[in-house]
């Protein structure tokens, strides 16, 4: 028995919709059932469950015949199947005397401190009552800028945020291959310590019918990220989950490379799309980097980009290169007049509202270079 599985007190399950649906691309009422019986033993108190699947369960009613490609349409399948998802997921949980709590979450949710606090003080309660949450993005009104776009990654958010200490995240396929396993032989990859582990690894093409939007490329991400802040990963398949949920050795795991941190700057570090860019003169990549001090406005050269107050932004030095990414706190348009100013001054000119920082420490993570 892994040791890492029997001493988990909080356990954050994924599941994909490639492991919740039907060969014909529709809801799978067996596979999801189960799923529930594998996780069961966890309900109430440990379990919290990220199950995709919205999209291809919501297809069948639309009268679809595959996953749509535009924007509006996906977000109405979404609404439609979401509703039908965590129908049955009641139903299943039911049997067995346990309620589920839907939890839609969107980016934002776990980028704004206010937001991220809310969702994990409803999560943990949640938890305290004995319910089974049950989470996916909130599909339906996500926008394509800013969104988590696969659940892999949501889930590894979600295993911060919740304090888990073991994250699995199931699939199809019963690991990490050195290449896709449909594809040829290929042989499995049981743990992963280091990036080391992971190199000359192939991961090209997804599973059934392209109802899923992860592959196993966002599942090592979500793994690496999830390992990176301390939480433990198992990548297996949905038909292992009882197996890998008793401790037995199955899947790809990723060992713990780092201490545990807060998820909302995971997030910020590892899956947010910038949405500017701000240069910072030699004087605040030394404060920024070397000293963990705030962006101060005297230490900016130039903005681009097109963004409001509170988005990510990337802080690049003066070659250019992205050394830190963070939570700007003034819209693009209020920023040019600010440049190379100090803060008394400018709040002189403009404002009290102007003599503050533009990126706040705690809203900062500084940027590895990555894989
Ligand atoms: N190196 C690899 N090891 C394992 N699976 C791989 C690899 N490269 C690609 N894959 C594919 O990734 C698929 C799983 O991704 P996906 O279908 O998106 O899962 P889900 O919908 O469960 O999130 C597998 O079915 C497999 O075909
Ligand atoms: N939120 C989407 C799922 C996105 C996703 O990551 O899918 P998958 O790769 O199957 O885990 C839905 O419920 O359809």
């Amino acid at each position: 028995m892994r040791s890492f599985v029997e001493h988990a007190q909080r356990v954050v399950v994924k599941v994909g919709s490639s492991s919740l649906t039907t060969a014909a691309g529709g809801l799978d009422a067996d596979r999801l059932e189960a799923l529930v019986a594998a996780v069961r033993p966890l309900a109430g108190r440990r379990l919290v469950l990220v199950s995709s699947g919205a999209i291809a369960a919501g297809l069948a009613p639309l009268g679809l015949a595959r996953r749509p490609r535009d924007l509006a349409t996906l977000q109405a399948a979404a609404s439609v199947g979401q509703s039908a998802l965590v129908h049955q997921y009641a139903e299943a949980f039911r049997r067995s005397d346990h309620q589920v709590g839907q939890v839609l979450l969107t980016a934002t949710d776990v980028i704004r401190r206010t937001h991220y606090r809310n969702a994990r003080t409803a999560l943990d309660r949640l938890l305290e009552l004995g319910i089974v949450p049950i989470i996916n993005e909130n599909d339906a009104v996500a926008t394509q800028e800013i969104r988590f776009g696969d659940n892999d990654r949501l889930a590894a958010i979600v295993s911060h945020l919740v304090s888990a200490d073991l994250l699995v995240l199931l699939s199809d396929v019963d690991g990490v291959y050195d290449a896709n396993p449909r594809l040829g032989p290929a042989s499995l990859v049981r743990d992963v310590r280091s990036d080391a582990d992971l190199d000359g690894l192939t991961v090209k093409g997804t599973g059934t019918a392209g109802v899923g939007t992860g592959g196993m490329a966002t599942k090592i991400d979500a793994a690496r990220m999830a390992a990176s802040g301390g939480v433990t990963t198992i990548v297996t398949s949905a038909a292992l989950a009882a197996a890998a949920l008793a401790g037995e050795e199955v899947g790809t795991v990723f060992h713990p490379t780092g201490p545990r941190r807060a998820s909302r700057l995971l997030w910020l570090q590892y899956a947010t799309a910038p949405q500017g860019r701000l240069h910072l003169d030699a004087g605040a990549v030394a404060a920024v980097v070397g000293r963990r001090a705030s962006l101060l406005p005297a230490g900016l050269t130039a903005v681009d980009g097109d963004f409001s107050a509170g988005d990510p932004v990337d802080l690049v030095d003066p070659s250019g290169r992205p050394v830190a990414r963070g939570l700007v706190a003034f819209d693009a348009a209020e920023l040019p007049t600010m440049l190379g100013r100090g803060t008394a001054e400018l709040a002189a000119d403009l404002g009290p509202s102007y003599e503050r920082e533009v990126v706040h420490r705690d809203d900062l993570v500084l940027l590895q270079p990555t894989r």
